[in-house]
């Protein structure tokens, strides 16, 4: 406009071509950009499981029906892809073909007002230069929005994973902090579903209690809701209805991540870092000493087995604890929960690799483990012979508490759930006998 405000005119005339031109590109790309996003997202999680579960793979010899798995996924997006493409070409040719009709244009009224003398040479030149350099610039931003539409698009659901709001949060501070928790456990009442199927009550109005420094064993058929008690001790959900209690006061007043400092979990297939062992067992916690750390893995009766190793307590242990025995692995999770010196130890099926022997060891250096009162246990097992000695043995199904007693009463009750399965385990002479 400053140099020749006629070809100002002309640019600002021309202008909607570039623009129409570049949005039409835009759009038409923006398909592609979904199709291949969506192709490797399913890709690479094909990848993921099968090398994690590389040796299920392998014993079912299913390597085949994975790479035709991992092809089908790719197959219907590359046809997709084709077609998008042609179409691409078409719009793509379509949009330079305007853009192109803007540059003669403009190209042509500059020869038109140098002809005419409204423009010098000079100007004509500086105007048309000052136009094929600015507008397809503006115009090119377009061009850029495919990718940012994909780019967000690959984000999205990280996002929203960032962005969801935890019913439950673990950051809030507050909330009640005591000296110690002695370890007295009750549930009242507590009626549970999962989010993610909230029809189906996993807990029927659930009641027991143990008091400080107990053992409590948890059994009954699979699917019960053994573990999903656990979890809800640890506040990884809150019931709908009823109340958990720990030392008097519900769970929900305490302050979450305290809570947790005071509670060891160990489950049946513990997750190892890829770290050393000993790092594994500092997880539990990371101010502990050295002698602190050698304390625990002997607790866990894990010292005789790691000292053996050539490198020791630094060996590496491998992605998720490959390289160690699925006993080995229960030892160190053991370790890392005992280092803890948790007031409430949760065991679910966590000594199921251990031999006899290592796992009486090992239940009795829980048992005084804990603080002042001892450690309050509460133990999930399909082996009844380990929980015989529990102060109390709560049967469940189904949700609900069936029978609750010691061992004494309950093998001796007719009819009742736990002698019937009792006496199944040892007539079968096999000690992994379910309550199933
Ligand atoms: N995250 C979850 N979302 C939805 N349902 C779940 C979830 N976890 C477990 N369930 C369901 O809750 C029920 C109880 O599961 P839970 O693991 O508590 O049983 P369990 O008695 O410990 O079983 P097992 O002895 O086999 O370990 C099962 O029907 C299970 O399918």
């Amino acid at each position: 406009m400053v140099v020749n405000w006629r070809m100002g005119l002309v640019a600002w005339a021309v202008m909607p071509c570039h623009f129409i031109g570049g949005l039409v590109q835009a759009r038409s790309a923006q398909g592609f950009a979904l199709d291949s996003s969506l192709s490797h997202s399913k890709l690479s999680k094909i990848m993921a499981e099968s090398a994690s579960n590389i040796r299920t793979v392998a014993s079912f010899v299913c390597e085949d029906r994975l790479i035709a798995q991992a092809n089908s996924s790719l197959m219907d997006p590359l046809m997709r892809s084709r077609i998008e493409s042609l179409k691409y070409g078409f719009i793509q040719g379509f949009s330079l073909c305007l853009w192109n009709i803007a540059h003669a244009v403009a190209l042509w009224y500059t020869t038109v007002l140098v002809e005419r003398k409204q423009a010098s040479f000079e100007n004509g030149i500086r105007s048309y230069q000052i136009f094929s350099l600015t507008v397809p610039s503006i115009t090119e931003l377009w061009t850029l929005l495919p990718t940012v539409f994909a780019s967000l698009r690959i984000l999205r659901p990280a996002l929203r994973v960032l962005d969801r709001q935890s019913h439950i949060d673990p950051q809030r501070n507050g909330g009640l902090r005591r000296d110690r928790i002695c370890g007295a456990v009750c549930f009242q009442d507590v009626q549970f579903s999962y989010p993610l199927r909230p029809d189906s009550l996993i807990l029927q109005g659930l009641s027991f209690s143990i008091g400080e420094g107990m053992q409590m064993a948890l059994v009954g058929p699979s699917g019960s809701g053994k573990s999903s008690v656990l979890g809800l001790v640890l506040r990884f959900y809150d019931p709908q209805k009823g109340r958990i209690l720990i030392d008097g006061r519900d769970i929900r007043d305490y302050e979450l991540r305290w809570l947790r400092t005071h509670i060891g979990l160990v489950q049946q297939e513990p997750l190892l870092f890829s770290t050393s062992i000993v790092d594994n067992i500092r997880y539990g916690n990371e101010n502990a000493s050295e002698s602190e750390i050698l304390e625990a893995s002997k607790q866990a009766n894990a010292h005789g087995f790691v000292s053996s190793l050539p490198d020791g307590y630094d060996t590496m242990v491998g992605e998720k604890g490959c390289q160690l025995s699925g006993g080995q692995k229960q030892r160190i999770a053991i370790a890392r929960a005992l280092l803890k010196r948790p007031s409430i130890m949760m065991l679910d099926e966590a000594t199921s690799a251990l031999d006899a022997e290592s796992e009486a060891m090992v239940m009795r250096a829980i048992a005084q483990s804990g603080e002042g009162c001892g450690c309050t246990q509460i133990r999930v097992a399909h082996r009844l012979s380990t929980v015989m000695d529990s102060d109390t043995i709560v049967v469940m199904d189904k949700g609900k508490v069936v029978e609750m007693g010691h061992h004494s009463e309950l093998v001796t009750s007719e009819g009742g759930v736990y002698s019937r399965f009792f006496k199944l385990q040892n007539l079968s002479g096999k000690s992994n006998t379910t309550l199933d």
